[in-house]
């Protein structure tokens, strides 16, 4: 039998899996249980497929029982079977038994007694191998372990340089260009410091005033020692928010760029009547990135999947900052900064400069004249560009809404609110048209962001969520696998009796979790770096009642009317 033979739906999934994750040997290992006869299938790259008869003693095996990714179809159930290559090695006889079998964790006893959601979302969420950023190290915090190089950017309130530690430079071999990320993986932030003056307490200001900068870093309340008395920082870190490695107030160094580049920051202005004898500022030791967002729109070609990506990261970010009561205020293309190592590649996105951010536990801000409401005026929500003092006006969803605007930009290259449209004035209905090439939930989640009153806006966990499982490769058959959302309307006394959802639910997330853990083993460019940290960032943050939320999305259904155009016309006519 060829998989021709095999129901259409079971037939995708399975040519979806295997053309993504394929072992070593460039065979997948899938059995294929039609309703009422099994047959095993050997899938190749390619999607061609071979009965086999799997040998009876490995059906006993207990490595099969790790069967627990079932898709299905109308007619089928397709499972993977446990670890590909272990089944490989097995399937043709090999008797080594690979090391990371043990380590495998459906072998092990749950940490919490509950479902499979759960047990996966404690898996992605805990383990460095599948989140680079927990790995920890620490960093010096004086300027004097450090070497810097050459200027990679500076904008009105810092001027940022590569970095390297000053024992990462004396290797004896020639000197490596600064434009080297290799070379010069840290990126030091100095803070401009405009109050050289002589004057008691300089330190004590410097954290107070630029304190903001730190929400990322997780330590910066204890280096802050109450300087700032409600600042909360975020309390981990995150694949899509700049990682900061330290902070510390140092001499402020006169760099050769300096008097070109930022004269009015510098202790020597004349503005100073009387100068600190040792001026001081503040310094921040962050990851180096290669490149801003904005940067990346205008130099290089990127497919859509690519900006799919993006955004989906963009929103993960959004949703860790909403889930810490952060916001960060100022949400524009040359404050997301990227990386990668090769042309082509799809970056991994990072929100940083978080110089404006709101970082106190709570999202209201009582507001009185003269109190500044983040960032660039263009990239306000409308709740804040419409806000009067007196006022209370609340952030709780106004980075969102900026991500929203982002996310226009990834997909046009242009951002409407930098040049054609007000946030304070806009009508839904003059947003632009998104390409068709774009699946219809992404693009109903962008509407949703960017409604202008942000009691109807779209909460970013569910944003994230549509962006990310269309991303997934059963992403295109969601609605296939969805029949009962497909007539019926979504009320949640239906979950209570739909038993069939959650089980799809962990279906989904089981397969997704399989694809995920096997593609560790599997050639890069299957999928991206960027791509498998989504993946994690994702299932470390699942939410049964989110899922089933943003899985609504993914019904047949008339695009969300917006608000504005229509009862304009009409009050014209
Ligand atoms: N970690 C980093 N890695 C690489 N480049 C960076 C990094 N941080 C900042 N940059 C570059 O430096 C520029 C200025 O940084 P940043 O936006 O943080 O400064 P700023 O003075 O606070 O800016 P603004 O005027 O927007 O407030 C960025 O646009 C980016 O090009």
């Amino acid at each position: 039998m060829s998989l021709n033979r095999i129901g259409t739906g079971a037939m995708r999934i399975a040519q979806q899996v295997a053309s993504r994750v394929v072992n070593h040997n460039g065979t997948w290992l899938l059995k294929i249980v039609p309703r009422i006869r099994p047959a095993h299938v050997l899938l190749t790259p390619g999607a061609q497929a071979v009965v086999r008869a799997i040998p009876r003693q490995l059906s006993r095996n207990p490595l099969l029982r790790m069967v627990q990714m079932t898709i299905r179809s109308s007619r089928y159930i397709v499972r993977p079977l446990s670890n590909i290559a272990m089944n490989h090695r097995a399937f043709f006889g090999g008797q080594d038994r690979p090391r990371y079998a043990r380590r495998q964790f459906l072998f092990k006893p749950p940490r919490h007694n509950q479902g499979i959601v759960e047990r996966v979302k404690d898996l992605f969420g805990t383990k460095e191998r599948y989140n680079e950023h927990l790995k920890k190290g620490t960093l010096p915090d004086r300027l004097s372990a450090y070497e810097i190089g050459g200027n990679i950017g500076y904008g009105c309130n810092a001027a940022v340089y590569a970095l390297r530690l000053q024992s990462d430079g004396v290797d004896g071999s020639a000197p490596a260009s600064d434009k080297d990320l290799k070379a010069y993986p840290l990126a030091l932030k100095l803070m401009f410091n405009y109050e050289h003056d002589r004057r008691s307490n300089v330190e004590d200001g410097l954290w107070r005033e630029m304190g903001a900068e730190l929400a990322p870093l997780p330590r910066a309340a204890k280096l802050l020692k109450g300087r700032i008395g409600d600042f909360r920082p975020l309390p981990s870190t995150h694949p899509n928010i700049v990682h900061m490695g330290t902070a510390f107030v140092d001499s402020m160094p006169i760099l050769p760029d300096a008097r070109l580049r930022y004269p009015e920051a510098l202790p020597t202005s004349v503005m100073y009547e009387a100068i600190e004898p040792d001026p001081k500022t503040l310094f921040v030791v962050m990851r180096r990135y290669r490149m801003t967002l904005q940067a990346y729109l205008r130099e290089q070609k990127s497919s859509l999947w690519a900006r799919r990506a993006l955004v989906a990261q963009l929103m993960e970010g959004v949703v860790f900052l909403y889930n810490h009561k952060v916001a960060q205020r100022d949400m524009k293309s040359d404050n997301i900064l990227l990386s990668y190592d090769t042309d082509g590649e799809i970056p991994q996105l990072v929100i940083s400069d978080f110089g404006c951010a709101l970082a106190n536990g709570s999202f209201v801000v009582d507001y009185k004249d003269g109190m500044c409401l983040g960032g660039n005026l263009r990239t306000r929500a409308p709740e804040i560009a419409l806000a009067r003092a007196p006022s209370v006006v609340d952030f709780s969803l106004a980075d969102t809404w900026a991500a929203g605007a982002l996310s226009y930009e990834i997909f046009t290259k242009l951002n409407p609110f930098y040049s054609v449209l007000s946030s304070a004035t806009y009508k839904e209905c003059e947003l632009p048209v998104l390409s068709d090439r774009l699946p219809e939930p992404s693009k109903r989640a962008v509407e949703g962001i960017m409604r202008r009153d942000p009691k109807e806006r779209l909460l970013p966990g569910i944003a994230a969520n549509v962006f990310s499982l269309s991303l997934f490769r059963f992403g295109a058959d969601l609605q296939d696998l969805i029949p009962a959302f497909a007539s019926e309307p979504l009320a949640k006394e239906m979950r209570k009796v739909s038993s069939r959802i959650e089980r799809i639910i962990d279906d989904m997330i089981s397969l997704l979790a399989a694809e995920t853990i096997s593609a560790r083993i599997t050639p890069r460019d299957l999928i991206s770096r960027a791509e498998l940290q989504l993946r994690a960032t994702f299932m470390s943050r699942l939410n049964r009642d989110e899922l089933w939320e943003s899985l609504a999305f993914f019904r047949e259904s008339p695009p969300v009317s917006s608000s504005g155009c229509e009862s304009d016309n009409e009050s014209a006519v």
